[in-house]
């Protein structure tokens, strides 16, 4: 935000009781060509505001305008085939109707041939859209081997052997669940409270397994247009069956497979299709190949029970925050690259971190480290790790945060 400049001085009078008639009456004339001075300087600097205020007027109409326009409608996605005198020729994504419309005023410079657009339920053009490679780049993340291992994380063992078991034994050795005549788990579910290494572990078991991580946020499969989410979703199925052996991990399953509610919005409805496409996706899925399908949640009670049915997600496995020891095994972790001094008790420091996530523990080793930086020292001493706690905690405090998942 930018700070308006600071007002001109207010002209003081200034009468000495020794002066003359003359140099009264001259000082008080000068004195009311400053006021006349600053009163224009005042109002130029009023005007412009002015001017200012208009412009941000028209901003905010202009945006509400955008926002009525999102809010009230239904948009779709359709492609612009051609501009003519008449109007513009659209396809619509999906059914592939071709339609002759117009688009929305402001709009009409910007439009080209080839160009994505959202239509409203009366095919006039909304807004155009990024290029589809874009949204789709945004919504996944692709790697081919994630640079995280098992021996990175910390304090929850058992559920790298849980993952383990049911990602990697499964990608590696499919003959042997054949011969068993077992079936792998269809996807496997991580739930716990932010921070506790569930991301870690998706990408670890990925790297383990030698196959493609690909990552896709549950928020960005909430998309404001109707078909977008449920498109990506076979997007992320295909792009996986084009890599595999691939780990497909979605985080915040939450946004797309919450409850339903009652509410009959269009938002919601498109949250339920796209919801409804990962179920159809996961249950034709029974040729599944090399590929495993993993998702992470901080809101295990906001489930819809859907996605948890045999055949869907039906191995669940809880992250929880850390226990002392784990705490330990964390801070050891995330100070293994670091010069701590002699005689430093890291356990000591864990035990009184209770609360803490590993993310938490790997921002207070780096805390720690740039105090010792700050003293102009190489090494990181306890005392290091306790003003980074204090800090930490202070921080925690100011910014009044409510971490907001429940169990
Ligand atoms: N168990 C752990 N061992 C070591 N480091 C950890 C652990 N948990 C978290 N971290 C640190 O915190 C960072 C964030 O962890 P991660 O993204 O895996 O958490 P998450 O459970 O997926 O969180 P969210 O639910 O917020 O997405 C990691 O990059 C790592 O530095």
């Amino acid at each position: 935000m930018s700070h308006s400049p600071s007002l001109p001085d207010r002209p003081r009078l200034e009468l000495d009781p020794e002066m003359s008639d003359a140099e009264r009456l001259e000082a008080i004339r000068q004195h009311f060509r400053r006021i006349v001075q600053v009163n224009e300087e005042l109002e130029d600097r009023l005007a412009d505001a002015e001017g200012r205020r208009g412009e941000l007027k028209d901003d905010v109409e202009q945006l509400k305008r955008e926002n009525e326009v999102l809010k009230t409608s239904s948009l779709y996605i359709a492609s612009v085939e051609e501009i003519t005198d008449d109007g513009v020729v659209i396809k619509q994504h999906g059914n592939n109707q071709e339609v002759l419309t117009q688009a929305a005023s402001r709009l009409d410079e910007d439009l080209r041939p080839g160009d994505r657009v959202a239509i409203n339920d009366s095919f006039a053009v909304q807004q155009v859209l990024d290029d589809e490679t874009d949204s789709r780049a945004q919504a996944m993340e692709v790697t081919e081997s994630p640079d995280v291992e098992y021996a990175d994380i910390g304090g929850i063992d058992d559920q790298i052997r849980e993952v383990r078991e049911a990602v990697e034994d499964p990608l590696e050795n499919p003959e042997q669940f054949e011969k068993v005549g077992v079936e792998p788990p269809s996807g496997v579910l991580l739930h716990g409270p932010p921070g506790t290494g569930k991301t870690m572990l998706a990408k670890a078991v990925a790297n383990e397994s030698n196959a493609t991580f690909i990552k896709m946020a549950g928020s960005e499969l909430v998309r404001k247009f109707i078909g977008e989410g449920a498109r990506l979703v076979r997007d992320l199925f295909e792009l996986a069956a084009e890599r595999e052996p691939a780990v497909i991990f979605i985080d915040e399953i939450d946004a797309v497979a919450a409850k339903r509610t009652d509410s009959k919005t269009s938002g919601d409805a498109e949250v339920q299709r796209t919801m409804m496409q990962l179920l159809s996706e996961m249950d034709g899925f029974d040729d599944r190949g090399e590929i495993r399908i993993m998702a992470a949640t901080n809101r295990f009670d906001m489930l819809d029970e859907a996605i948890l049915r045999p055949g869907r997600f039906d191995r669940l496995i809880e992250v929880p925050e850390p226990g002392a020891e784990g705490r330990e095994r964390i801070l050891e972790i995330h100070t293994q690259e670091m010069n701590v001094a002699d005689g430093v008790d890291l356990g000591a420091v864990a035990r009184d971190l209770d609360g803490y996530s590993g993310a938490d523990i790997a921002s207070l080793a780096t805390e720690a480290g740039m105090f010792a930086i700050r003293d102009g020292r190489t090494d990181v001493r306890q005392a290091d790790f306790e003003q980074a706690r204090d800090k930490l905690q202070d921080a925690d405090t100011e910014d009044e945060r409510v971490i907001n998942y429940q169990y």
